[in-house]
């Protein structure tokens, strides 16, 4: 279990993460939601051990977050990821592996197989696509031996087929591994109701039962409505004047 108590992280005097308490079990997929800005990524970096926070504790299977005891169940799929493009999807694979416990090989190459990646495996990650760069990070994260995934927007950047192929291969394997993710796709949240649906608003978190309550949060909460009538004044005087 990933359990955050108290949590609270701000940058100088803006305060992202306010006093945030929740917990993660070890299967099944968790969605986190919120408007751009809302903290998303600063609560994976904290949860990871890439950024301090100032108050609170994160315990993962009862470790620190900070010990490598705790490190060595996650792993990190971040949005913006810099990959060492000098090395090629395969030296790169093996440079992670190198870092686990029981990677699985087999996997890996099956899944490479399955996004069509098996002839670019020995290019320079350099000459990857956005997407061919992603695929790479899934497999990788798939053949390792961890309880936790991590990932910052994992459906960006996939063709249809990939995104539909990743959605699958993240149901099966969530029978045996958490996945968190980050997500601003309302296609993938509706159409997978078993996951757990959270929502980060206002440095606060709040579990979202019906999705449906997530627009009217955003509209409710956000500046939207006054956005969509200044949009309709805009477009009646263009209209106005050009009549
Ligand atoms: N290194 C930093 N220094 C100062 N402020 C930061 C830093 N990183 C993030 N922030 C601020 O913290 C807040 C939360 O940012 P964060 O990236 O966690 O949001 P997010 O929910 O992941 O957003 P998005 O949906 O756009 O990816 C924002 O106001 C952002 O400007």
């Amino acid at each position: 279990m990933i359990k955050i108590d108290g949590l609270i992280k701000s940058y100088r005097n803006n305060t992202v993460l306010k006093n945030l308490t929740l917990s993660f079990d070890s299967k099944g997929i968790d969605i986190l939601v919120g408007i751009n800005g809302s903290g998303k990524t600063t609560l994976f970096n904290c949860i990871c051990d890439i950024i301090p926070f100032e108050q609170g504790e994160i315990t993962i299977h009862g470790e620190d977050r900070r010990e490598k005891a705790a490190k060595k169940f996650m792993y990190y799929i971040p949005s913006d990821f810099y990959l060492p493009e000098y090395l090629s999807g395969r030296e790169y694979a093996h440079f992670v592996f190198s870092r686990y416990e029981n990677p699985d090989h087999d996997l890996f190459h099956f899944i490479i197989d399955l996004y069509h990646l098996k002839d670019r495996l020995n290019q320079k990650i350099g000459d990857y696509s956005y997407g061919m760069k992603k695929k790479l990070q899934i497999a990788i994260a798939l053949a390792l031996d961890v309880r936790y995934i991590l990932a910052d927007e994992v459906f960006n950047g996939l063709d249809y087929e990939s995104y539909l192929l990743t959605e699958y291969l993240i149901e099966r394997f969530a029978t045996n591994r958490k996945f968190i993710l980050i997500s601003h796709n309302m296609d993938y949240i509706s159409r997978n109701k078993q996951a757990k649906v959270h929502l980060l608003n206002k440095g606060r978190i709040e579990n979202i039962e019906d999705i449906s309550m997530i627009e009217e949060i955003v509209i409710s909460n956000g500046e939207l409505k006054n956005y969509y009538e200044q949009i309709d004044r805009f477009l009646h005087h263009n209209q106005t004047l050009n009549a």
